[in-house]
């Protein structure tokens, strides 16, 4: 009996996490059978302006949140926990070893492709994982920069949403009902996220 597993690892900021990663990720589960989906937010996204970003826990929750309804769905803590600049060829090493026996699927939107090659140790990434590139509006999707056979790019549902317009939305005081999960709208009122611009970065108020 084949018990290979077939894991899709989807790394982001997620500040906030949105309906884009969560069609993202459900198109890639279904187009490679995949058995589970890691959501990886980041710790320290290097190539994000570092004081612009909200504090990792708060991150981490509303992944966590957004996920819970969703039994195929998981959330990892490894670059949340690991110290530095979020790598992720450290998440695919670490995903490596916690799925020893499965192979695993590292999904990206297009503008992420886009820049790929200048990401860490880029090269070593694609011995690690199969890479799958999704349609995003108002990016091209292609691979032609990259090894060929280490990226499957496939269309998904568009979704013309980004973290950044949700935060914006909430500073000025707009709705983002229907953008971002029921639960997610709420944890953000809850924490005061992304009001006058700025958040709180520690968790003493959570109660
Ligand atoms: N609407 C979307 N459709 C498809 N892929 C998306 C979409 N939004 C984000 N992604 C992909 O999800 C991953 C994580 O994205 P990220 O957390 O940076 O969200 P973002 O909306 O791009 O954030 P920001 O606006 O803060 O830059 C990246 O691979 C990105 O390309
Ligand atoms: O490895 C790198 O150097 C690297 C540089 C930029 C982004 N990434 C990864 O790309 C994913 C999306 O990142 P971001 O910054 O667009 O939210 C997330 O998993 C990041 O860790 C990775």
């Amino acid at each position: 009996m084949d018990l290979m597993r077939r894991i899709g690892v989807m790394g982001g900021t997620f500040d906030p996490i949105h309906h884009g990663h969560l069609v993202a990720a459900s198109e890639a589960a279904l187009r490679f059978s995949l058995d589970e989906v890691v959501f990886v937010p980041t710790g320290q996204p290097w190539q994000k302006s570092k004081g612009d970003v909200t504090a990792a826990e708060d991150r981490y929750l509303m992944t966590v949140v957004a996920t819970a309804s969703n039994p195929r769905f998981t959330v990892s803590r490894v670059d949340v926990d690991r110290d530095g600049p979020t790598y992720t060829v450290d998440t695919l090493r670490d995903l490596a070893a916690i799925f020893p026996d499965d192979e695993l699927y590292f999904i990206t939107g297009a503008d992420a492709l886009e820049q790929i090659l200048s990401w860490h140790r880029a090269h070593e990434m694609f011995d690690i994982a199969h890479f799958v590139g999704v349609t995003r509006p108002g990016f091209d999707l292609v691979s032609d920069h990259l090894p060929r056979g280490a990226v499957t790019l496939i269309e998904v549902p568009a979704m013309a949403i980004s973290s950044t317009d949700c935060r914006t939305r909430v500073e000025k005081g707009e709705p983002v009902w229907y953008l971002v999960p029921d639960g997610v709208v709420q944890y953000i009122a809850k924490r005061g996220l992304y009001r006058n611009g700025a958040s709180p970065s520690r968790l003493e108020h959570l109660s």
